[in-house]
C-alpha cells in the first residue's frame, strides 16, 4: 500500500459524506480489498435470507433485481455473505451500496465506481420470498452471543476427539470432518477498523473483508466468474510457520510430502473438481497443489480454472453447488454437517459460508469466511477451525487453530 492512499476508515467516510474525522461503524460499511486496491460500499438497502439454499436464492434475488431495473444493463454491484449451514438462524445477507468507492495503491483521488439499483426494482425481486427481509438502510443486525457456550482449548481437544471416535465407530464412512471453535475478544468500532487496516497491510496475498459485521482476510476462493472464466483455490492441509529459517523449511517440507495431508487435501481439490466439471470446462482435471505461505501458516493450495459451458447465471450460482467444500465440511459432505451440528457448541453463523461481490453480469469473487470475526454486541466473535481426519492428533490440532485464529488477533492488537 503506498504512503499516499487513504484508510478504509477514511475512504468509507468519504463516501458516506461525513464530516472530517467522523467514520462510520464497520457493520455499516462493505469492504474488499486486494494487493492494495479496495472497494468500499455505504448507504442502499439489505436483504436478508433464511431458509434452504441460501446462495442460489440469493443470485435469483439478485438476478430478478436487474432485471427489475428501468435500465436492466447499467452497472450494479452488490456485496454478500451468506451463512455455513442453511439451518443456522443468523440470515444470510446482500447487501447493495447505494455508493462505491475505490481507491488504487498508486494513491491518487478515490474512484466512484458507477453502480446503479432501485428500491422498486429490489421489492420486486423479493416480494414472492416469504423467507425474505428487505431492509430500506445498511442495517444488519446483529445477533446476541452467548461466550459461555465456547469451547476453550481442552473443549476444542475434547471436540476433536470426539470427532476422532466417531470416524472410528464409522468403519471407515466418515472420512474428514472441520471442527471449529469461537473465541469472542472486546474489540470497540476503532479496534475493528484498525484490524481491516492491519489485514491489508500484512495478508496481501489473501482477500480482506467486511459485510454487516463480519470482518477478515481470507486466503480461500470459492469461485470468481469472469466473462465466462471461473477460478477457484482450495485450500486444506496447513502447518505451522517454523520459529527460524530452518524450522520453516522443515515444516514446509513436511507438508509437501506427508501422506495424510496429501490425501485430505486430494479430497478438498476432488470435491471441487467434481461439482465443477459439468458446468465449466476445467483446463486440468487433475492440477497439482502447491504450498502457499501466508505470515502465520502454510497451506497446501490447489488452483482450479476453467470456461463456463454456460453464459446463464451469476458466480453465486457455481458456488451453489459448490459450498459446503471439503475444506470447510468435510467427507462425506452431508454426514460430516451432521457430526458438526451435533458437535460444535455454537452456531457458524456467516464464518465459513460463501462471501463476496457480484456484478449486472453475473460476474464476481465469491471467498470462504475464514480467518473472521463477526461484530457480536461489546466485541468480536472470531473463529476458526480445522480439517480432521483419522490419526489427526488433539493437541496438534489446538495449535493449528491457534495460529488460524492469530491473523485476527494480531490486527486487532490483541497478540
Ligand atoms: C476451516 C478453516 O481452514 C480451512 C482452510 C484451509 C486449511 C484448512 C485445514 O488445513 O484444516 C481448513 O480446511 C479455517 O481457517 O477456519
Amino acid at each position: 500500500m503506498s504512503a499516499s492512499s487513504p484508510s478504509v476508515a477514511a475512504l468509507a467516510a468519504r463516501a458516506s459524506g461525513l464530516p472530517e474525522g467522523a467514520v462510520p461503524a464497520v457493520a455499516r460499511v462493505l469492504v474488499w480489498a486486494r494487493e492494495g486496491r479496495v472497494r468500499v460500499g455505504v448507504g442502499g438497502w439489505t436483504v436478508l435470507v433464511t431458509g434452504p439454499r441460501r446462495v442460489e436464492r440469493l443470485s435469483a434475488i439478485w438476478r430478478a433485481a436487474v432485471a427489475a431495473r428501468p435500465d436492466p444493463s447499467a452497472p450494479a454491484h452488490a456485496w454478500v455473505s451468506s451463512v455455513f449451514d442453511d439451518a443456522s438462524p443468523a440470515p444470510a445477507v446482500l447487501r447493495v451500496p447505494a455508493r462505491i468507492l475505490e481507491a488504487g495503491s498508486a494513491g491518487g483521488e478515490p474512484v466512484e465506481v458507477p453502480a446503479r439499483m432501485t428500491e422498486e426494482a429490489l421489492r420486486a425481486a423479493v416480494f414472492r420470498d416469504a423467507c425474505v427481509r428487505l431492509l430500506p438502510d445498511d442495517d444488519v443486525p446483529l445477533t446476541p452471543e452467548d461466550p459461555a457456550a465456547a469451547w476453550d482449548d481442552a473443549g476444542y481437544a475434547a471436540g476433536v476427539r470426539e470427532v476422532l471416535d466417531r470416524m472410528a465407530s464409522s468403519g471407515g464412512a466418515l472420512g474428514k470432518v472441520v471442527v471449529s471453535r469461537t473465541d469472542t475478544v472486546p474489540a470497540d468500532e476503532a479496534a475493528l477498523w484498525g484490524a481491516v487496516e492491519a489485514l491489508r497491510a500484512q495478508y496481501p496475498q489473501t482477500w480482506v473483508f467486511a459485510v454487516g459485521g463480519l470482518v477478515g482476510a481470507t486466503p480461500e476462493m470459492l469461485a470468481t466468474r469472469r466473462r465466462g472464466e471461473v477460478t477457484s483455490r482450495v485450500l486444506a492441509g496447513s502447518a505451522p510457520r517454523g520459529a527460524d529459517a530452518a524450522e520453516d523449511a522443515r515444516n514446509r517440507e513436511h507438508l509437501a510430502t506427508d501422506p495424510r495431508l496429501a490425501e485430505e487435501h486430494r479430497w478438498a481439490a476432488r470435491s471441487v473438481v467434481e461439482v465443477l466439471e459439468p458446468v465449466v470446462e476445467l483446463e486440468d482435471v487433475d492440477p497439482a497443489p502447491e504450498v502457499l505461505t501466508l505470515p502465520n501458516v502454510h497451506h497446501l493450495s490447489t488452483s482450479v480454472r476453467g470456461r463456463l459451458r454456460s453464459a446463464e447465471g451469476t458466480v453465486l450460482d457455481v458456488v451453489g453447488p459448490l459450498h459446503p467444500t471439503a475444506a470447510v465440511g468435510g467427507i462425506p459432505r452431508d454426514a460430516a454437517l451432521a457430526v458438526i451440528r451435533d458437535v460444535e457448541p455454537v452456531d457458524r453463523g456467516r464464518y465459513a459460508g460463501p462471501v463476496g461481490w457480484l456484478d449486472e453480469t453475473g460476474d464476481g469473487e465469491i471467498a470462504l469466511a475464514l480467518r473472521c470475526g463477526q461484530q457480536v454486541p461489546g466485541g468480536v466473535r472470531l473463529q476458526a477451525g480445522g480439517g480432521i481426519v483419522p490419526g489427526a492428533v488433539p493437541e496438534e490440532e489446538v495449535a493449528e487453530v491457534a495460529a488460524k485464529l492469530l491473523p485476527m488477533r494480531r490486527a486487532l492488537g490483541l497478540a
